[in-house]
């Protein structure tokens, strides 16, 4: 659906010049959940312009749906961009205007005559989840209400591709969370294929399928969310899988714990995936091998593509013992991770 071939976006700024996309190439397929993290400055608003065709790249093609919307321009670029929609952090809705008359309004644009415009509105209130608040306005609106207003502007037309900036970073936890899975719903709906930009690990965990990472301007990594929760390669990476399993905080004051109790041993964090979630392996390598255990911190998180467990864990007992224990769980295909050694 989407094809990024070698792009590199370079701006001439007063300092010279600023590359804020470098060399970056993704794949992006119709019907899926593609997420793109990275911190501020990484170059995650500079790539969203390049996909809706805002800016052009400095080198390298954006193709969306066979149009080359990086060499499109005029008549060309507006129907290229017809198949993009786009929702925003701070929604972006027209404050005068009434919900109805929110998600009417890129319909009047279009053309489309009265009749066919209440039809349209009147389902989208629906599928947002809206129904009895189309008369009111903006500010009488919570901020979930009002992304929902957005989402239902942004799919008026039938886009092929929903860009999300930032779309839940202005929303609490649980306002967040019902977004995410109104979008979900949308793209199982109505096979929609949704591109989102966010900072936050969460996001990415709760709905896409697959996710790129940047920093700097470049992708550092790129794969399944399950996998790359799974197995993060590049220290960035591992930040934010950390920050989103609420490993940091938490953990650091068990860990510290069991390090005064425990001068001995060493602390270990297990990766488990779906299948070895359910087996007993930490009592039978109890059973098989002189160790003690102790358990740090644990969780199970779910992704689109399947579920996960982190387990941390404190082992004492001779040394080749303790060894013999860690390889058994790496036999079990648990990924075994020595972090402190007490
Ligand atoms: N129009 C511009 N002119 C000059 N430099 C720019 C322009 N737009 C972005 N940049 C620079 O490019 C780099 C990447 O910015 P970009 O906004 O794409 O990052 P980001 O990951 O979206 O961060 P944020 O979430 O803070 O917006 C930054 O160093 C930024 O200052």
């Amino acid at each position: 659906m989407i094809d990024i071939q070698n792009i590199t976006k370079v701006y001439n700024t007063k300092n010279g010049e600023l590359t804020a996309v470098d060399n970056v190439s993704l794949s992006i397929k119709k019907g899926e959940i593609y997420g793109i993290i990275g911190y501020s400055g990484a170059g995650k608003s500079t790539m969203i312009r390049l996909l809706n065709g805002l800016e052009k790249p400095s080198t390298g093609s954006v193709i969306v749906g066979g149009q080359d919307i990086s060499k499109a321009s005029g008549a060309k670029l507006r129907e290229a961009r017809q198949k993009i929609s786009m929702i925003f952090q701070h929604f972006n809705l027209l404050w005068s205007r009434t919900v109805e008359e929110n998600i009417a309004f890129p319909l009047e644009i279009a053309g489309v005559s009265k009749t066919q415009r209440e039809k349209r509105v009147e389902e989208l209130i629906e599928l947002v989840g809206l129904k009895g608040r189309g008369k009111a306005y903006p500010s009488q609106l919570s901020g979930g209400q009002k992304q929902r207003v957005g989402i239902a502007r942004a799919l008026a037309n039938n886009p092929e591709v929903l860009l999300c900036d930032e779309a839940t970073s202005a929303l609490d936890p649980e306002t967040t969370d019902s977004i995410l899975e109104l979008l979900l719903d949308i793209n199982k709906k109505i096979g929609l294929t949704i591109v989102l930009i966010t900072h936050e690990m969460h996001v990415i965990r709760k709905i896409c399928n697959r996710v790129a990472v940047m920093e700097e301007g470049k992708v550092v990594e790129q794969g399944d969310v399950l996998q790359v929760f799974q197995n993060p390669q590049a220290p960035i990476t591992k930040n934010f899988v950390s920050q989103a399993s609420g490993e940091t905080q938490e953990m650091q004051a068990s860990l510290e714990q069991i390090l005064a109790n425990y001068p001995a041993g060493k602390i270990a964090k297990l990766t488990f995936a779906e299948a070895t979630t359910e087996q007993p392996v930490i009592s039978q390598m109890i059973k098989q091998f002189d160790v003690v255990v102790n358990i740090v911190h644990g969780k199970i998180s779910n992704t689109t593509g399947g579920s996960f467990g982190t387990l941390f864990i404190h082992i004492d007992g001779e040394q080749h013992e303790v060894e013999k224990a860690l390889n058994f769980l790496t036999k079990q295909e648990i990924q075994t991770e020595v972090i402190e050694h007490a």
